[in-house]
């Protein structure tokens, strides 16, 4: 009989809820087709809804991110090991530690992409490594070493103008917005003074980061090739297996330029250190008669056209191709820290060498004849030295590495340079030009600087590049008092003109190198106002140097 009961009272009490239920969505059925407004507060209900979601799933996406941030960050701040078996070492353990998160669920895929990112971190070639990750890891960690990658590498790119220059250097690139003709924005690249400067002080020095004697002087003994010091009465050394036949001031010169790039373009020793066996090449008899073929082709080249573009790009992969031969077989020496470059503040992350040249900008390189002949010589060079080398310097590469050294490298007149430079030869396109205010007719080599890169140029400048050591290093120095936050400029050419040259010859001629050289129209204030009174400090390059020109 209870039982009874209960199962009325169940059956009643379900009822009940159906009838009410029923009742409430049939009202809400009629209410929905009847009511304008009442569909109206629904909709917006819905959107509430959704809106809601949205904003969880972007909160939950958000502290991913920054879970992750935080992440990269303790893993950046950990001591990369030493050696290169250390290295082997860390990165087999950590493979080894994310393959076994990876195959424990979901909640382990962080910590396992974690570990695949710490093995990539010293992995000598990561795009290699990235590549066998997306083959043999799972999806959604492969998905999540990607996003660490691009977080660390636009850090990478957003932050190198805060840590570089250093402070030290009392300079800041900055870069400005400005409308061009098209009315489209382009991107100026400017050099601010970080303080005041007085006339005649010096703002910063800088190595090079790569420099090459003009050919008509390589090998002459008048100026040590590596560091420009003149020679021409004290004795200078040699290496007797140097093809291109250059000589030094110094046995320490000798073995900076034999460690930078001349051994691996023109002598016969290992091109990279021997403890270091990526990609080299088994020296064997036949391996070095290839390889001297290829380096007498390129000398014979460079000594008919006296171009030293193409040697400054050589130089350039050369000395990257020892930079990343030292990280792996760590070199510490007093002459090394005597080549030092300019680098970024403690704190940045790390940059590789190329990292410093690939913002700068570059003209537009022609692939006429000579240039495709001059870059075939240099990729024969490159891989009979150690294989695959040649990637380096692909046409398109190539080119642009040409048009950046075109653009940027700077005209050395250490010891106040020289009167008689011989005459560019062939056609007017194929000059080469470089930025120096005593004229390029008055240089003895050109150089690649870091930070002097950034100068743009004025016929009125504030500061002028000085050789006072009487080598390659080149000061900054102010040509009027310079103000804190104001922009740096040089004369990329000698704004005067040449002997007695009225003002208006002296205007066109330097319209005409500038739209040559850089394919620039000035429009600074000696320009648009042709005032050609421009200060004399802008034309002496030293003490030393202060004949008529
Ligand atoms: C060696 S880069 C100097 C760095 C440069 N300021 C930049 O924006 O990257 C030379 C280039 O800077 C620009 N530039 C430098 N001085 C200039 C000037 N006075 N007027 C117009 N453009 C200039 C031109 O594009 C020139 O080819």
């Amino acid at each position: 009989m209870v039982s009874k009961t209960i199962q009325y009272t169940t059956v009643v009490f379900i009822s009940t809820v159906a009838i009410s239920s029923l009742a409430y969505v049939a009202w809400w059925d009629y209410k929905r087709r009847n009511d304008p407004s009442f569909r109206k507060k629904i909709r917006k209900e819905h959107k509430k809804i959704h809106k809601h979601a949205k904003a969880a799933e972007e909160r939950a996406k958000q502290q991913r991110t920054e879970d992750l941030k935080e992440s990269l960050e303790k893993i950046k701040a950990e001591p990369v090991p030493p050696t290169a078996e250390e290295r082997e070492q860390y990165f087999m353990q950590h493979v080894g530690v994310g393959e076994q998160l990876s195959v424990q669920g979901p909640a382990f895929h962080v910590p396992a992409a974690l570990s695949f990112y710490r093995a990539l971190r010293v992995y000598p070639s990561p795009v290699e490594l990235i590549m066998i990750y997306q083959k043999t890891v799972p999806e959604p960690i492969f998905k999540i070493v990607m996003d660490l990658t691009s977080m660390d590498t636009k850090e990478r790119a957003e932050g190198y103008y805060h840590y570089f220059p250093p402070p030290n250097m009392n300079v800041e690139v900055k870069q400005i917005l400005v409308a061009a003709e098209s009315e489209e924005q382009t991107r100026k690249i400017v050099l601010i003074a970080r303080k005041d400067f007085r006339y005649g002080e010096n703002i910063y020095q800088e190595h090079p980061v790569v420099a090459q004697l003009d050919m008509d002087l390589e090998g002459t003994s008048k100026y040590c090739s590596h560091c420009f010091r003149d020679i021409s009465s004290s004795l200078s050394t040699i290496r007797p297996d140097d093809l291109l036949g250059s000589t030094y001031c110094s046995n320490e010169c000798q073995m900076l330029a034999s460690m930078q790039s001349q051994n691996l373009l023109f002598g016969c020793g290992p091109p990279v250190p021997n403890n270091v066996v990526v990609g080299q090449k088994e020296r064997t008899e036949e391996a070095e008669i290839e390889r001297r073929a290829s380096q007498e082709a390129f000398v014979n080249f460079l000594k008919a056209s006296n171009w030293t573009q193409v040697l400054l790009v050589a130089r350039f992969c050369a000395r990257h191709v020892s930079e990343e031969a030292k990280k792996l077989a760590p070199l510490h020496t007093p002459l090394l820290e005597r080549a030092r470059l300019p680098e970024p503040a403690a704190g940045s992350p790390q940059y590789s060498f190329f990292d410093h040249i690939e913002r700068l900008k570059y003209l537009k390189v022609e692939p006429i004849d000579m240039v495709m002949l001059e870059h075939h010589l240099l990729k024969d060079v490159l891989s009979k030295a150690v294989d695959g080398l040649e990637e380096l310097v692909d046409l398109e590469m190539y080119l642009v590495m040409k048009g950046k050294m075109a653009y940027n490298a700077i005209g050395v007149a250490s010891a106040g340079g020289r009167n008689k430079r011989p005459g560019a030869k062939g056609r007017i396109e194929t000059w080469e030009w470089t930025r120096t205010p005593y004229g390029t007719n008055r240089q003895i080599g050109s150089a690649l600087y870091r930070v002097s890169s950034y100068l743009s140029h004025s016929c009125s400048p504030s500061v002028r590049p000085s050789f006072p050591t009487g080598t390659n290093e080149l000061h900054l120095v102010a040509t009027r008092a310079i103000s804190k936050g104001e922009e740096l400029t040089m004369a990329y050419t000698n704004t005067h003109g040449d002997g007695d040259d009225s003002i208006e010859e002296a205007y066109r001629k330097r319209r005409v190198r500038l739209a040559r050289g850089w394919k620039i129209a000035c429009e600074c204030e000696s320009c648009t106002g042709k005032k050609a009174e421009i200060p004399s400090a802008t034309m002496v390059p030293e003490a030393k140097a202060e004949e008529p020109i």
